[in-house]
């Protein structure tokens, strides 16, 4: 199968509701590969971040501040950053109903180096149609969860996921070999067993293989593409139809 391309641009209307997309997802099974793709396939490569209709957003940037203690521990890979404890849940609901009122946003940067926020650095997230959020531990906490319009989950295997996980950190998030793998070892497996997989079953849509996956990635852009343009009979495109009865919504689909 080809792959499809969507050339029209999705049009915005002040104050709306945007379908946001839950993606879970063990780590490096290829969350943010997958909103990368549906992001290029709804046409939102090359648009200036202010005029973005499609956006990503990360769990990553909700880890909670570190006590100095903590930090030490996290240094030495002994910090267990898979337990859902380790996020600021709270911020992220609050971030999340804020998006969902049509509200601009403000994203803490995280720094995976230091384990730690960059401090006073935030980045904007202006309203959008679609809002991915990806992470491990997305659909775990059931105020959260209950947010999202649909509902994905990466299903990648493990060795898959931590032959790609160590190069990731040893070239990205400045970890060496042995503090990786202990990490995994300790937390990242055992956790992704006790809280990330059990959540596999509130995904409306499992993506075996990732970005590897082009056919699923395909029907799940038509269907996001469907619902923003009124061409699915469901709850979810009425809604989005009502509010969008006023635009002059011209898009062109070509496939
Ligand atoms: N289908 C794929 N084939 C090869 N490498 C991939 C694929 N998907 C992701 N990767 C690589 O694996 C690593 C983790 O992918 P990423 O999308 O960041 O995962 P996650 O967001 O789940 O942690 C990255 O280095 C990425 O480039
Ligand atoms: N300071 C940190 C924070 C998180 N991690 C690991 O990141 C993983 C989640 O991110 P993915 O992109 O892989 O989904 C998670 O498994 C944490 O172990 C870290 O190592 N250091």
């Amino acid at each position: 199968m080809s792959s499809t391309r969507f050339n029209g641009k999705i049009s915005s209307i002040e104050g709306k509701t945007p379908f946001l997309i839950g993606v879970a997802g063990g780590t490096a099974s290829g969350k943010s590969t997958v909103c990368a793709r549906i992001m290029e396939k709804l046409g939102q490569v090359d648009v200036d971040h202010t005029e973005r209709k499609v956006v990503t957003i990360s769990q990553d940037s909700f880890y909670r501040e570190l006590t100095p203690a903590e930090k030490i521990k996290a240094l030495k890979g002994q910090y267990n950053f898979d337990h859902p404890d380790a996020f600021n849940d709270e911020l992220i609901y609050k971030t999340l109903q804020d998006i969902l009122a049509g509200k601009k946003v403000n994203i803490p940067v995280y720094d995976f180096r230091t384990n730690s926020r960059v401090e006073n650095e935030n980045y904007t997230i202006y309203p959008a149609d679609v809002v991915l959020f990806e992470g491990i531990l997305v659909f775990y906490f059931p105020e959260i969860r209950n947010l999202f319009h649909m509902k994905l989950f990466v299903d990648t295997d493990s060795d898959t996921r931590l032959a790609r996980r160590v190069p990731r950190d040893i070239n990205e998030r400045g970890r060496d070999l042995e503090q990786v793998l202990n990490q995994y070892m300790n937390f990242v497996k055992p956790a992704f067993e006790e809280f990330c997989l059990p959540t596999k079953k509130h995904a409306d849509v499992i993506i075996p293989r990732g970005a590897d996956n082009t056919v699923a990635i395909d029907l799940i852009v038509h269907h996001i593409w469907d619902i923003l343009h009124g061409t699915h009979d469901s709850h979810m495109s009425k809604l989005h139809l009502s509010k969008r009865r006023d635009s002059s919504c011209s898009d062109t689909l070509s496939r």
